[in-house]
């Protein structure tokens, strides 16, 4: 993708070249300059093209292991900075041309454009058969009917309300859990093996419903594989899909496998799909009960015009547990460590839980309606970590497009950097304070709905493509964090103050795990 500016330097380069030897050709080229330049006020302009390598154009930006200590979210932000090109940014990696909004009316134009609704191709999500799923599948008839499905069987106010005790029984648990660990004197506690497996029990209960729910949370089974080997699954998915690869910028370089990401593939795909199978040979085994909520109960009982084949399914339950499970505690994580920092913040939220639920029983997900405070938190929350700082997963343009009067050509990469647009101090008064407040006024609350409609905050995406299980996440984690801080004080070690650095993975969480200090309040 070439600016005008390009364009016109490669012409005056020509010209200057030409002899008078050769009339006809300078006249030729001179009148094509000139049909250049007032063509490039007639055609939309090109996206600012940031200077890069020959032949690897901005590849070194991405590569993690050149810059350990700032995640690519921040790279670019100050790269747009520092070529003031925050609409619009215009990179190359390899044959991957990459256009990258870090401003609400540029994120806006590309999420909701009807040409960004594709995602690009990425080897190791067709590894991991994403792209039979929701998240990877290209737009298309496939992709419309699992949205179709998702939307009216799967993240529906009703099938959100029927997974309620689920979601009440783990936060029990929680609770129990830390109950015997701060058991005798108060020593702090690693929270993010507690939230890892409270949100991918939750996940799978959700998703296959059946397993005993009173298992104890750290020792969840299912189906012949233990907590624990689930937990390496998908960690093992997570980290495979996090990485930048190669292979997808250069393709020539896809038969070395250079970062052994199609070894680790093929070893995790027999895994997964063993394990799948069998649970769905077992539900289908199983005598069939209306009580039944489970995602795979809905699939499995959906008519023939809209069954999926066993392939798709077993794909689709994959991607549900893989995405519902990490994001929830990795923003979990999040909020707690604000909690542990703004004592203030936390005393806040206890005094709103002590007026609507009070001290004399534990917190239920319908005492959530009646609170203002804590869903501010986690907006605020959201706002300055969110889990997908770049949106979790780029767009890919199916058309030519236009952006902010730039014209861009289909099969360029989108990114929106969302984490940029939250801290810009041209959109957020402040930005870098945490105050929950900025939600907390009545006419704000409308305009600050973090579900898509307001690009100056959209962690959950925006558009065609926008997160599907964005009210399910919101519920959850705003019902476990209510019941962690009914149950708990929490406080901040001594020895070991909280440190906000990112790592950022598939999803951007706490670079050095939190460890907190945790007193029984009730
Ligand atoms: C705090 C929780 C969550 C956050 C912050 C989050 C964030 C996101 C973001 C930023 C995207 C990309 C949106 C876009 O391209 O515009 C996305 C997509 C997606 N999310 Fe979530 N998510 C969360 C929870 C969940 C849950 C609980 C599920 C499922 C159970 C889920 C399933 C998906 C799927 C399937 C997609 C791909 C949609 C498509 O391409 O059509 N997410 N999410």
């Amino acid at each position: 993708m070439k600016t005008d500016l390009e364009n016109f330097w490669v012409l005056a380069l020509i010209i200057s070249k030409c002899t008078p030897d050769h009339p006809t050709l300078l006249t030729t080229l001179l009148l094509i300059l000139s049909l250049t330049f007032l063509l490039s006020f007639a055609i939309p302009r090109r996206a600012t093209a940031i200077p890069g390598l020959p032949l690897l154009g901005h590849l070194h930006h991405f590569l993690t292991f050149l810059h350990p200590q700032l995640p690519l979210h921040r790279r670019l932000a100050a790269l747009a900075h520092r070529h003031h090109s925050s609409r619009l940014m215009c990179l190359r990696v390899g044959a991957t041309h990459i256009v990258v909004a870090s401003h609400p009316d540029t994120a806006k134009e590309l999420l909701q454009s009807p040409a960004f609704v594709d995602r690009p191709f990425n080897e190791c999500a067709h590894a991991l058969m994403f792209h039979r799923a929701m998240g990877f599948a290209h737009h298309g008839p496939h992709w419309r009917s699992l949205r179709r499905v998702g939307s009216t069987h799967l993240f529906s106010p009703k099938h959100l309300a029927r997974s309620i005790p689920y979601r009440s029984n783990i936060a029990d648990q929680m609770v129990a859990y830390l109950s015997n660990q701060t058991a005798g004197p108060v020593r702090p506690v690693r929270v993010r093996e507690m939230l890892k497996r409270a949100s991918l029990k939750h996940m799978m209960f959700c998703v296959f419903g059946g397993a005993d729910v009173h298992e104890p949370l750290m020792e969840l089974s299912s189906s012949g594989v233990t907590m624990d080997e689930l937990v390496d699954m998908v960690d093992e998915g997570y980290d495979l899909l996090g990485k930048f690869n190669l292979a997808d910028h250069f393709p020539w370089l896809a038969g070395l496998d250079l970062q052994q990401i199609r070894f680790r593939c093929s070893k995790l795909v027999p895994k997964v799909n063993r394990f799948l199978t069998r649970v769905l040979e077992e539900h289908r085994d199983r005598p069939k009960s209306e009580n039944d909520a489970s995602f795979l109960h809905v699939l499995d009982s959906l008519d023939r015009s809209e069954k999926l084949p066993d392939e798709d399914l077993v794909a689709l339950l994959w991607e549900m547990i893989f995405r519902g499970t990490d994001a929830v505690a990795v923003l979990i994580e999040w909020v707690l460590a604000r909690i542990v920092i703004h004592a203030n913040v936390q005393s806040k939220v206890q005094e709103e839980l002590d007026r609507v639920v009070g001290k004399s029983r534990p917190v239920s997900e319908s005492d959530l309606s009646s609170m203002v405070y804590l869903p501010a938190v986690i907006k605020e929350v959201l706002r300055l970590h969110p889990p997908g700082p770049l949106m979790s997963w780029c767009r890919l343009s199916i058309a030519d497009a236009t952006i902010d009067g730039h014209g861009i050509p289909a099969g360029t990469t989108g990114i929106v950097n969302m984490w940029s647009i939250m801290r810009d101090p041209e959109v957020w008064s402040d930005p870098l304070t945490f105050k929950p407040e900025r939600f907390m006024s009545e006419e704000t609350e409308m305009e600050f709905s973090v579900f898509g409609s307001d690009l100056r905050i959209a962690p959950f995406g925006s558009g065609k493509r926008s997160c599907p299980g964005r009210f399910l996440g919101f519920a959850t984690v705003n019902y476990w964090v209510a019941s962690l801080l009914h149950e708990y004080e929490w406080g901040a070690p001594d020895e070991n103050p909280v440190d906000l650095s990112e790592v950022l993975r598939l999803s951007c969480e706490m670079a050095n795990p939190l460890n907190a200090k945790v007193r029984r309040r009730r």
